[in-house]
């Protein structure tokens, strides 16, 4: 089990992350949401050790993770970091990155690992190719790749998808974190992607103002998001009296008291994303069919 036990950092004198206090199980995916500037790489840096705290420890298991004033060298075998530097070798081959660290005395075990990762990452076709030449998105795949080969009981991830383009992120996300579940690895991944989170993870930390504002599960807080921030991770919302109120909890029927008039309608695909005014609110509602600029619609809340 991992636990941050009221972790304070600051870089220089600006407060970074105050207090903290969190856990995750062996085996479990932890997701750490926030906006730009929260404090999510920061944190990651510090549970692998890269920065000593200000006040606070940081345990895996029973063995404290140590800073670099205590520590010659930066981390431990039993936890990776796939960084958003991805810091691989650029002159020799995929394959070869990713069997970096894996032992030379066992070539038949090593052949097969790499295999079975450049699977996991689907990489397989570039295993002889230069990482060199690589693109972003498959670099990143390689790190992804090179930090599972050794089996670590933690890995951190830092925006793990975020050069990979949508065509493959789905597969691959599905792939990597099933990976990680099947083999028990605990999983703390920052990331701006619900897609990333929804399905995946077992729990959201919340990170706002410097502080930890909510740790429980995606669907609870999809639920009951409690604040507009938590709400914005998962969709357009709208906020009518005191509550919010996601754009597809807002149905059009013949009548009601909510009587919007169309601003806009944006394609959505399946649907269509529908800004409106309420009195003198803009709202969002989804509607199967395209609306008419100046059209009236009368809204039900459905909760
Ligand atoms: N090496 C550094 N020295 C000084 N300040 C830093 C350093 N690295 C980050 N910061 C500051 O610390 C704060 C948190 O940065 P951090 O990168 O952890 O946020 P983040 O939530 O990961 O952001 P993003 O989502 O944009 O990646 C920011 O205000 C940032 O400017």
């Amino acid at each position: 089990m991992l636990t941050v036990k009221n972790l304070t950092f600051s870089y220089n004198k600006t407060p970074v992350l105050k207090d903290l206090s969190f856990t995750a199980k062996q085996g479990e995916n932890v997701a750490i949401i926030g906006e730009s500037g929260s404090g999510k790489s920061t944190l990651l840096n510090l549970i692998f050790g890269e920065s000593d705290l200000n006040q606070g420890q940081i345990f895996w298991k029973d063995e404290q993770v140590l800073g670099p004033k205590y520590n010659l060298v930066v981390g431990y075998d039993f936890m990776k970091y796939v960084s958003q530097e991805f810091d691989l070798m650029p002159f020799i081959t995929v394959e070869e990155n990713i069997g970096k660290h894996l032992s030379n005395f066992f070539p038949e075990e090593k052949k097969e690992r790499t295999a079975e990762l450049l699977e996991v990452v689907e990489l397989t076709e570039l295993a002889k190719t230069k990482v060199k030449t690589l693109s972003g998105g498959q670099k990143q795949r390689v790190a992804l790749a090179r930090a599972l080969a050794k089996q670590p009981e933690i890995i951190l991830l830092d925006e793990p998808f975020s050069h990979i383009d949508n065509f493959q992120k789905q597969s691959l996300r599905r792939n990597v974190f099933r990976y990680l579940k099947d083999k028990n690895i605990t999983c703390v991944v920052a990331t701006h992607d619900r897609e990333d989170v929804l399905g995946f993870a077992d729990r959201m930390i919340v990170l706002y103002d410097n502080k930890i504002v909510v740790n429980d599960s995606p669907e609870n807080l999809f639920k009951n998001p409690e604040a507009p921030l938590i709400a914005s991770f998962f969709g357009e919302f709208n906020i009518i009296g005191d509550a919010i109120i996601y754009a597809h909890q807002l149905k059009m029927v013949t009548n009601s008291e909510l009587k919007a008039t169309v601003i806009h309608a944006y394609f959505k695909g399946h649907y269509y994303l529908i800004e409106a005014l309420l009195d003198d609110d803009v709202v969002f509602f989804e509607s199967k069919t395209n609306l008419e600029k100046n059209t009236t619609q009368y809204l039900e809340i459905i909760r």
